[in-house]
């Protein structure tokens, strides 16, 4: 209960009316007059003073301290003319407040009027070679050549050099960080441009080579960290998927989803889906914030619109090897009638033909390599596997075509553009088992399309020439030339046996077991990557819990609290650990001593080190097993006060 905060005593003086002193009350002016104008108990017996025109009467009640008996509250406009405001004398000798921003520009204190146009305007430094896939260094300028410092291990200092002035937050729980994260949508909603970033992929990159020979208790800084490729193909990715166009021409909002960037180039005249041209592009549901991939047919009219119905058996489908179908709607946003289809979006795929069949093709100076046979069974096992779903949920798959085929990782194959054709051709009266007899015969062009680099051969309008497969036979094994002739071939119609997913399955069993082994082998690897990382999160929790004790400027009253005890020997530890010096001076950045101290406090092992104060006055030899209980009790003593919460995390 609220009132049992109160002693009796309180409680009597609370409940009593605080009346104003009657020695006062002549003098203050009635709160009725202030408000309403008038009193009506002036006659009445009112002690207050009901003549506005007493000169005196509102200085006096002024001139005296505000406390609770001040009889009400004053608006500031009546007090104008009747009260003169001083300032102390200390505020007089202030210094006047200089707006930051503006500082530089000297004009905006010295002027004494702050003037906005005075300050020069904030201009996102966005690089214009910024290019999402450069590998290796930013826009393809190394660290050397752009000037900047490289570090040899963290590279901070090479990265704070060559950032625009405005730096961009990822952490900031502002709007800039939703305008970077959701670009065009919430740049219309704000009016602000974030800057973008280009990602400094060889931030954190251990420098020297990696020695394969070393014995196992020798370890390198390459062993504690995600390998570099790895690093920066999810670096790459993550980038990818939050990539924005500030001002691009695509409308802000298609349905709920906004942030488009296109993914491919127009392409004229006719292509997988007919005469419709289609559009692929990244976009953000507005729902979930999560990010698709939105497919448009420009132009096209839908004659029957039930049969955006199609694509509800398409949702059903979870398979590892088909993009997931997420919705289907009609959009007149492009400004024209187009129908949309959202799938999973799956940052820098790249389709099977822009993949294997390069541009570059047919040039004089490029060689030819023939895909290797394990990759084309790898291949036939995955889109047998997305088959096995599809055509299990009574569809057929229709779209196995290099140009909708995705890999989506190394050797990893995912059918895009699911769905499309049947809401295209939803009146369509073609059987189910001839469509499905069909992407038997598309999965056999697509591997000999590949096997012989011909892209041709993938379309169903081209006659397979008996050359191609006597090339195919010549590069590949027997039995994977028997495979594709099986894929190939059309039953007659004296045949009733049609093909049949579980059969294909059959036929690539032992196939199936070399990819179910490497699939193995990926996971072990995801898996020790994971445990590298989570060694590395140990050691960040310790160096943020040293932190939290080094140099903390006061504690409990004690202005001296980090500097005392126990806590004196961990800064000296911390000086052992990162601010080592060799014998000219030079800082010793040695990440290995860094990881390794870091590891053996984390461990609280008996070994001991010999820390010395800055001035070699003080020296003590301490061994880590003791380091560890230090930490512990003055993190703990850190945490107390403000109980469990303090410490969340550690
Ligand atoms: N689900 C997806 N997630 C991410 N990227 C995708 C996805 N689907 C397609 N893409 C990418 O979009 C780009 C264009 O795809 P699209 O299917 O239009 O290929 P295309 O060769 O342009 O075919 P078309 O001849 O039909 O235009 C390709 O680079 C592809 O990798």
């Amino acid at each position: 209960m609220a009132t049992s905060r109160f002693t009796p005593a309180e409680r009597g003086r609370q409940m009593a009316s605080p009346r104003p002193k009657t020695r006062d009350s002549k003098d203050t002016l009635c709160r009725n007059i202030l408000i309403y104008g008038k009193c009506r108990y002036e006659n009445q017996g009112c002690a207050f003073n009901h003549d506005q025109n007493k000169a005196d009467s509102f200085e006096n009640s002024m001139k005296k301290s505000l406390n609770v008996d001040s009889p009400a509250f004053t608006p500031a406009q009546l007090q104008s003319g009747t009260k003169k405001f001083t300032f102390s004398s200390q505020t007089v000798n202030a210094t006047p407040f200089t707006p930051k921003g503006g500082a530089q520009d000297g004009d905006v204190s010295g002027g004494g009027v702050f003037n906005p146009a005075a300050i020069r305007e904030f201009t996102p430094q966005v690089p214009q070679n910024y290019d999402l896939h450069a590998t290796g260094t930013t826009n393809g300028v190394t660290p050397e050549a752009s000037g900047s410092v490289h570090d040899p291990f963290f590279a901070m200092s090479s990265m704070a050099q060559t950032l625009p002035a405005a730096q961009y937050n990822p952490y900031a729980e502002d709007q800039n960080h939703l305008a970077a994260a959701g670009g065009s949508y919430y740049t219309s909603q704000t009016g602000y441009t974030a800057p973008m970033q280009p990602l400094q992929y060889h931030l954190y990159a251990p420098t020297g080579p990696y020695k394969q020979d070393l014995t196992p208790y020798q370890r390198q800084p390459h062993d504690f960290f995600l390998r570099e490729d790895i690093r920066e193909e999810l670096h790459k990715k993550a980038d990818a998927t939050r990539q924005v166009l500030p001002n691009s021409q695509l409308p802000t909002v298609s349905n709920h989803y906004h942030s488009l960037v296109p993914l491919d180039t127009p392409r004229s005249g006719a292509n997988f889906f007919g005469n419709y041209v289609s559009w692929v592009y990244k976009a953000t549901s507005k729902k979930n914030g999560h990010t698709y991939c939105l497919r448009r047919l420009q132009g096209l009219r839908l004659n029957n619109v039930e049969s955006v119905r199609g694509i509800q058996s398409w949702k059903r489908i979870s398979n590892g090897n088909v993009v997931s179908v997420i919705e289907c709607f009609t959009s007149r946003d492009f400004s024209d009638n187009s129908l949309v289809f959202i799938h999973n979006y799956h940052p820098l795929s790249k389709t099977l033909a822009e993949h294997h069949f390069n541009t570059a093709q047919g040039s004089r100076y490029t060689r030819q390599f023939s895909v290797p046979e394990s990759i084309l069974w790898s291949y036939i096992c995955q889109i047998c596997n997305a088959l096995k779903a599809i055509h299990a949920e009574k569809l057929a798959a229709r779209c196995i075509d290099a140009s909708k085929v995705i890999l989506t990782d190394k050797n990893r194959v995912r059918l895009g553009g699911c769905a499309i054709l049947d809401v295209l051709d939803y009146e369509s009266t073609q059987p189910l088992v001839d469509m499905q007899q069909e992407d038997f015969i598309q999965l056999g062009r697509l591997i000999l399309s590949i096997g012989t680099n011909t892209p041709a051969l993938g379309s169903p309008q081209t006659v397979i020439p008996q050359s191609a497969l006597e090339q195919f036979g010549r590069t590949y094994s027997v039995e994977l030339r028997e495979r594709v002739i099986w894929l190939l071939s059309r039953p007659s119609p004296q045949e009733t046996a049609q093909k049949n997913i579980l059969e294909l399955a059959c036929g690539l069993s032992s196939h199936f077991v070399d990819c179910f082994d490497t699939s193995l082998h990926a996971q072990d690897e995801v898996n020790s990557n994971l445990m590298r990382e989570l060694e590395n999160g140990r050691i960040a929790r310790l160096v943020m819990k040293l932190g939290t004790i080094n140099e903390r400027p006061e504690f409990d009253n004690d202005p001296s609290w980090s500097e005392n005890g126990e806590r004196y020997q961990l800064k000296l530890f911390r000086d052992y650990v990162f601010h080592q010096v060799d014998s000219s001076g030079h800082p010793v950045l040695d990440l290995g001593h860094m990881i390794s101290s870091l590891n053996k406090l984390d461990a609280g092992i008996d070994e001991r080190i010999h820390l010395a104060s800055r001035d070699n006055q003080t020296v003590f030899v301490v061994s880590y097993k003791e380091l560890k209980k230090m930490v512990a009790n003055c993190f703990n003593e850190l945490a107390k006060p403000h109980g469990k919460q303090a410490s969340r995390g550690f």
